[in-house]
């Protein structure tokens, strides 16, 4: 049921973004509402709410022009045709099945933290917005607030040294919470997705490796020790304490809580909320001081072990972009908007950030010894996730699934495969029998690239156990810039013939030659594991490798095809394809698996 309201405050541009809200959820306003007020690409039309008589009002408060409600309210709101942007600040549990489907019907998605209830969801987000040319980003907004970027930057300057260690605390205490959240919060819900460490823990999680330069990795959980809630002490955190191992031996050290006690006999002595962010250095310290919400008030403390203290606040960035009256949620919303306008955003969330920091949660929950967070029951449709018609087929490439002899491989085993090697030679896949081998699809110039660091470091670990790492290196796989072309092209109706053309064209990622590659891989990532020819690894040159891998083994959604560099693929002693990884799943994240097959 929708319903129309007198008009919106907003004065926005003759296109801006319309973004519907899913939920009359109480952080909407300070997160996207009145950030939406002072931009002028943005408008916040819709907004769906389970009940009326709430939604309505919700709607009149905020200026927002159309309401969506009762039972089919959000489905209404993803489905409708004038909404650009779905808003999802929903309970946790909810977040996966509003984002695949906001994503299924063409909508970009900004999903309140944390992004969804596993990091298999995160991925499974990411790889449907990928497949659409959609942005989806998980609203962890103090990242993006020049305070921590200049923090940030001063840590990783090397003013002080190196890092180590980190501490980070993000508590409420009990006297406060005990008015921000009802009993029957969201937070406390199980069945929802709840739990500290999933609340107030992703802050800590993602500021220590926003900090330490260590998105692209889980992190190393070292103990975990929750407090149970009263109201469901086995499954849902009250607090959660943790401890890290960070590189080169550094430690990080977090802790959430909805509701700690105050001092003294009886807890009778309030204390203070805690938001610090604490970085020892070798040489000196650095400090924020509300590092959550640091648009309100923050301080940054640098404290050299030698030499004068100094204080510094960060409103705004030094080269004068961003206000000083922004919050975290506008920077954010400036990044997003420009993200989807296919601009540079000043700083983004990768995708790899955000799942790894939903392995961290997993990791936390594993070694508290507590139940992981239960996955989203709804299952993507798969129908309109997969390319609809013909004429819109360019995701849809030929060897995608297909039984066509290009795209088949001749061997009947991997040991029967040959690869060529930089300089004609041939590298004969028999010396691999008994091994364990990985192959990865390489680019030099791709947003996964900093992974050849993990992956060496796997080989180093394992190479001596019959572990092999195999490097394709690919110009192939197409940028999101050109994907995103080719999807406007099919949009305007142009011929297929283009787009087909155009498929395996685009790349760009690996432009130099085999010489160079090696050169590039083993200056910059100390690489020592075997590079083959570059090759093609979709389409109709692809080498006869990749045609066996994905004969064998599928990837996201049955589809065979290589969806971009890094993509890993895993074989067992007997010359089996065990696993298949997305890029998105990192050399660390492997380890596990590469060491049960050893
Ligand atoms: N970025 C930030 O600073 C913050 C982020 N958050 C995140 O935002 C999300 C929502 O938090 P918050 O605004 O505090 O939550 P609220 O409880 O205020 O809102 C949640 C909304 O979810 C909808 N909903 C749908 N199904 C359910 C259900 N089964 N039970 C309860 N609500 C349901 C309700 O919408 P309806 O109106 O349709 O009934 C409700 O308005 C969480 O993921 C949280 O982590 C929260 C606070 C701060
Ligand atoms: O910023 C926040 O503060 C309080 C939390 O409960 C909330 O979910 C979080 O995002």
């Amino acid at each position: 049921m929708s319903s129309e309201h007198p008009t919106p405050k907003q004065s926005p541009t003759p296109s801006p973004l319309r973004v519907g809200i899913l939920g009359a959820a109480r952080i909407a306003p300070n997160a996207l509402i009145k950030p939406a007020q002072s931009h002028a690409e943005v408008a916040v039309t819709a907004v769906a709410c389970r009940d009326a008589a709430r939604g309505t009002r919700y709607a009149r408060r905020w200026g927002i022009a159309r309401t969506f409600s009762g039972p089919r309210a959000y489905h209404e709101l993803v489905a409708d045709p004038e909404v650009d942007v779905v808003y999802i600040p929903l309970p946790n549990g909810l977040h996966f099945e509003w984002a695949m489907r906001a994503l299924e019907a063409g909508k970009h998605v900004l999903v309140e933290k944390p992004m969804t209830s596993t990091a298999e969801e995160a991925r499974q987000i990411f790889a449907l917005a990928e497949r659409k040319g959609l942005v989806a980003l998980e609203a962890m907004h103090n990242v993006f607030h020049p305070a921590m970027q200049r923090v940030r930057e001063i840590v990783q300057s090397g003013e002080l040294g190196k890092v180590k260690s980190v501490e980070t605390t993000f508590g409420l205490p009990s006297i406060i919470s005990r008015f921000i959240f009802g009993k029957d919060d969201v937070r406390f819900n199980y069945d929802l997705a709840g739990g500290c460490m999933m609340d107030m823990g992703v802050y800590p999680i993602a500021a220590t490796r926003f900090i330490t330069g260590t998105n692209d990795t889980p992190l190393e959980v070292t103990s975990a020790t929750p407090t149970g809630h009263p109201s469901d002490p086995q499954r849902i955190d009250r607090a959660m304490h943790a401890t890290f191992a960070l590189p080169d031996s550094a430690t990080g050290e977090m802790t959430a809580d909805f509701a700690f006690p105050g001092r003294g006999p009886l807890g009778l002595i309030p204390r203070l909320p805690q938001f610090t962010l604490s970085v020892a250095l070798e040489g000196g310290r650095v400090e924020i001081f509300n590092y959550a919400g640091p648009h309100v008030y923050h301080s940054i403390k640098v404290k050299p072990a030698r030499g004068a203290a100094r204080t510094e606040k960060a409103y705004r960035y030094k080269d004068g972009r961003g206000d000083a009256g922004w919050s975290t949620y506008r920077y954010q919303l400036e990044a997003f908007v420009d993200k989807v306008r296919g601009r540079t955003p000043w700083y983004w969330i990768e995708p790899t950030t955000t799942i790894t920091e939903m392995e961290t949660v997993e990791r936390v929950y594993a070694k508290a010894e507590m139940p992981p967070r239960v996955p989203s029951s709804y299952k993507p449709a798969v129908s309109t996730v997969l390319p609809a018609a013909p004429s819109r087929t360019f995701f849809s490439l030929p060897d995608t699934n297909s039984s066509s002899s290009s795209a088949m491989s001749d061997a009947k085993s991997f040991y029967e495969l040959k690869a060529q090697l930089p300089g004609g030679k041939t590298y004969d896949f028999e010396q691999l029998k008994g091994k364990v081998v990985l192959i990865v699809n390489v680019a030099s110039k791709c947003g996964f690239t900093p992974q050849y660091k993990g992956l060496q470091a796997l080989y180093d670990k394992y190479k001596d156990r019959g572990f092999i790492i195999l490097g394709f290196p690919c110009n192939q796989v197409r940028t999101l810039s050109a994907r995103i072309l080719l999807l406007l092209l099919a949009e305007l109706g142009a011929c297929n013939l283009l787009c087909v053309c155009a498929r395996e064209q685009f790349g760009g990622q690996e432009p130099e030659n085999d010489e160079k590659i090696a050169q590039f891989c083993e200056l910059n990532h100390g690489v020592t594991f075997p590079l083959m020819a570059k090759s093609d690894v979709n389409g109709d040159s692809t080498n006869e490798v990749y045609k066996w891998l994905k004969s064998q083994k599928a990837g996201i959604l049955g589809l065979t095809r290589i969806k971009w560099n890094f993509e890993k693929f895993l074989i067992d002693r007997e010359g089996k394809v065990v696993h298949r990884w997305a890029s998105t799943t990192s050399p660390e994240a492997i380890d596990a698996e590469v060491a049960k097959l050893l």
